[in-house]
Parts: C-alpha cells; sequence; structure tokens
C-alpha cells in the first residue's frame, strides 16, 4: 500500500488526482491539506467525493505530511509549492509538484517570467521534468518530479517529433492555443466571472505568458538548437480542454503522409498520445489522460493541432503517470476510462 497526501486538495488539479488515484486500489490517501484552519471534509468542498473518500482537509506542515505520507502531490499555486517542498523532501518524501516552481533549469529565467526570486535555486536545473512521453528513464527513481504545464504539454506533445527529427525550422514557430476556464483554478477571480467569460473569447498574455520559456527549454534541449515560439494563450468559454494549433515551416518539403510516420515511430510505445486523421476536438479528450495529435497542410503551410484535458494530461494525470513510474504501477494505473 502507498500512502499518498495531497497539498492544496480544495483546488480543481486535487479533485481530479484524488478520483484518479482512488481507482487504484494500492494507494491509500492518507492527508489532504488545506490552509483553512476549519478542517472541512472533502466531501463538503468537492461534492462529487460525496461518499467516496472519508477524510478532512487539514492545515498540516510538512513534518505532519510526512508522517503520515510517502508521497505528496503539490497541487499548489507556484510559489507556495517551493516554499514547503525543500521540507517535504528532507522529510523523506517523495513529491510531484504540479507547480511551475521546479521546471525551468535558470532561476533567472524563472524570476523574469514568474516575478518572483526562486528560493529553492539549487534544485533548478536537477529537477526531472514530467513529460514522460519524452523520456520516462529518470522519472522512477527521482524523488521530486516537476509536472509540466497544461499549454506547454498540449504544444510540446504535438511539435516534439518534429523537433528531435530537426524537421523543422526551430524559429519563429507559431502556437496558437486556447483553454477551458478551470485551467485558471478554483480562486475567484474577476476575469473568470461567468458574466466576463461567457460568450467570449479573448486572449490574453500576448508576448508574455510564462509557458513560453517552458516550452523553449524542452524543445531546445530535446532537438539541440535554440528553439523560439510565439505562443499565444486564449481563454474559452468552456469548463476544460486546451487546443493548441502549431504553425511550424518545414525545412523541405515533406507529405503529410510521411510526417504521420514519424509522429507515429515516435510515440510508438506511449499509450497516451493518439495520432488521428480527423481533427481533434476538446470533448473528445475531456476526462482523459490523452493527447489528440493530428497533421494537416493548407498549401505549403504545415499545420498541427493538439487537443487535452487541461485538467488531466495537462496536471492531475500527468501526475499521476509520473507516480505511477516512481511507484513501481504500471503507468495507466487509474488512468483509463
Ligand atoms: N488548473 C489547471 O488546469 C492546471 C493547474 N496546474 C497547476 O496546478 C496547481 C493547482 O492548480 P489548481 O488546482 O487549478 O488551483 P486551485 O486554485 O484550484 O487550487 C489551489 C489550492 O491551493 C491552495 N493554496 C495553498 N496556498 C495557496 C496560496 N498561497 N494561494 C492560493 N491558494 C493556495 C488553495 O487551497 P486553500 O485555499 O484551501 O488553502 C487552493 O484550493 C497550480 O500550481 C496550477 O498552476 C497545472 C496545470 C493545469
Ligand atoms: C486558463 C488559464 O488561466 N490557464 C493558466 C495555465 C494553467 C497552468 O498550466 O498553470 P501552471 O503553469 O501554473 O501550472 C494560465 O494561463 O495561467
Amino acid at each position: 500500500m502507498t500512502k499518498v497526501a495531497i497539498m492544496g486538495a480544495t483546488g480543481y488539479a486535487a479533485l481530479e488526482l484524488i478520483k484518479i488515484l482512488l481507482r487504484n486500489p494500492e494507494v491509500e490517501i492518507v492527508a489532504l491539506t488545506t490552509r483553512s484552519d476549519e478542517a472541512p471534509h472533502i466531501s463538503e468542498i468537492h461534492h462529487s467525493l460525496e461518499g467516496r473518500l472519508d477524510l478532512r482537509c487539514e492545515n498540516l506542515s510538512a513534518a505532519e505530511i510526512a508522517e503520515r505520507a510517502d508521497f505528496v502531490f503539490c497541487a499548489l499555486p507556484h510559489v507556495a509549492s517551493m516554499e514547503v517542498i525543500p521540507d517535504l523532501l528532507a522529510d523523506g518524501c517523495r513529491v510531484v509538484d504540479l507547480s511551475a516552481d521546479y521546471r525551468l533549469s535558470d532561476p533567472a529565467v524563472y524570476e523574469q517570467w514568474y516575478h518572483h526570486v526562486h528560493i529553492d535555486p539549487t534544485r533548478l536545473g536537477s529537477t526531472i521534468y514530467g513529460l514522460p512521453e519524452l523520456g520516462a528513464d529518470k522519472i522512477p527513481s527521482a524523488n521530486l518530479i516537476a509536472n509540466p504545464g497544461c499549454y506547454t504539454s498540449a504544444s510540446i506533445l504535438g511539435l516534439a517529433p518534429l523537433i528531435a527529427n530537426s524537421l523543422i525550422e526551430p524559429t519563429g514557430i507559431i502556437i496558437d492555443a486556447k483553454s477551458g476556464v478551470s485551467g485558471a483554478g478554483r480562486k475567484p477571480k474577476l476575469g473568470t466571472l461567468y458574466p466576463e467569460c461567457n460568450e467570449s473569447i479573448t486572449a490574453y498574455g500576448v508576448g508574455t505568458h510564462r509557458h513560453t520559456p517552458e516550452i523553449e527549454e524542452v524543445l531546445t534541449t530535446l532537438g539541440g538548437t535554440d528553439v523560439k515560439v510565439t505562443f499565444t494563450p486564449h481563454l474559452t468559454p468552456m469548463n476544460r480542454g486546451i487546443l493548441a494549433t502549431m504553425y511550424p515551416r518545414l525545412k523541405e518539403d515533406t507529405s503529410l503522409d510521411h510526417l504521420k510516420e514519424v509522429y507515429r515511430a515516435f510515440y510508438a510505445d506511449k499509450p497516451f498520445v493518439r495520432i488521428i486523421d480527423r481533427l481533434p476536438a476538446t470533448r473528445e479528450v475531456a476526462g482523459t489522460n490523452y493527447c489528440d495529435i493530428s497533421l494537416q497542410s493548407a498549401g505549403n503551410q504545415l499545420i498541427v493541432f493538439s487537443a487535452i484535458d487541461n485538467l488531466i494530461k495537462g496536471a492531475a494525470g500527468v501526475a499521476v503517470q509520473n507516480f505511477n513510474l516512481m511507484a513501481g504501477y504500471p503507468e495507466t494505473t487509474g488512468l483509463i476510462v
């Protein structure tokens, strides 16, 4: 039995983590955290868990969590994560961090994009980036995994075979991405109130979104050449889902059929990536850990579409994929629905 704690249990990503982990009979959820001292029952917070998990959310220190749990999913916002993770690791816990705090390798780049000084900089650069489709070999032995961002997972999975095989120009890649509102988390904000975002699509973070350096760093490492993207996220009036539409420039004329073969070979033994001929839709991956990728062309322009559920393949699902690899369970445990 693996004893697991979830920090930030009152949030959206944590709800999905709980639902997935409840499908693994060898996992026991032993602690859920909140900053509230009122210790609400988890079913008072997430009504869909009524009768499924008898546990209260508690305001626990790292030491108190470590007394109960071997593994911790840290589903806190960035900055809050790095304030607790060093203590969890020191107390012997293995951690999957869903926040952005350990994804980038350079503290100066973190500060530039997150506008916050990193308080645990020595772990940047050595923390394993947990996108198992790009290399799962270092995940099983890791004590800390940096779970990827939601836009970044959709974008990186959509571009990785092209970058790894040097088929496209590495700079000037346009990524136009749309997200459902749950991507912004459960904390109330003006921009995510129903009248503000329903019946409307708007871009945000133009030229400044913090997933830009994450996409560039991972693809640069993969391709061994400097990758630059123009990444523009959009908020769309749906609960969940991300669709990334990407415009890479091929170095040479290459047929779509050949490119599809390249993608199918790259993801041959990856259970959660589906290369499809039709256009992907967020509805078809909602609630699942799948990433659906489709290659299309318009004249000479290659267009890559990539769709995921931001809360599953973009957060809780890939976090459990990483946990499964760390704990020695089959990678797909709890994730095939
Ligand atoms: N939503 C998504 O699609 C994705 C989210 N992520 C990342 O996963 C993490 C969790 O996301 P999500 O569940 O959406 O977020 P939520 O806002 O829904 O939940 C985060 C929880 O963290 C707790 N918390 C602890 N410290 C703080 C703090 N200083 N400020 C605010 N909340 C705090 C809050 O619980 P309480 O108030 O009870 O203490 C809150 O419920 C974040 O780092 C996010 O960036 C990554 C990919 C996709
Ligand atoms: C719609 C929306 O607001 N989405 C979030 C991204 C969610 C995510 O992946 O965030 P982390 O990198 O913090 O984990 C945003 O744009 O900030």
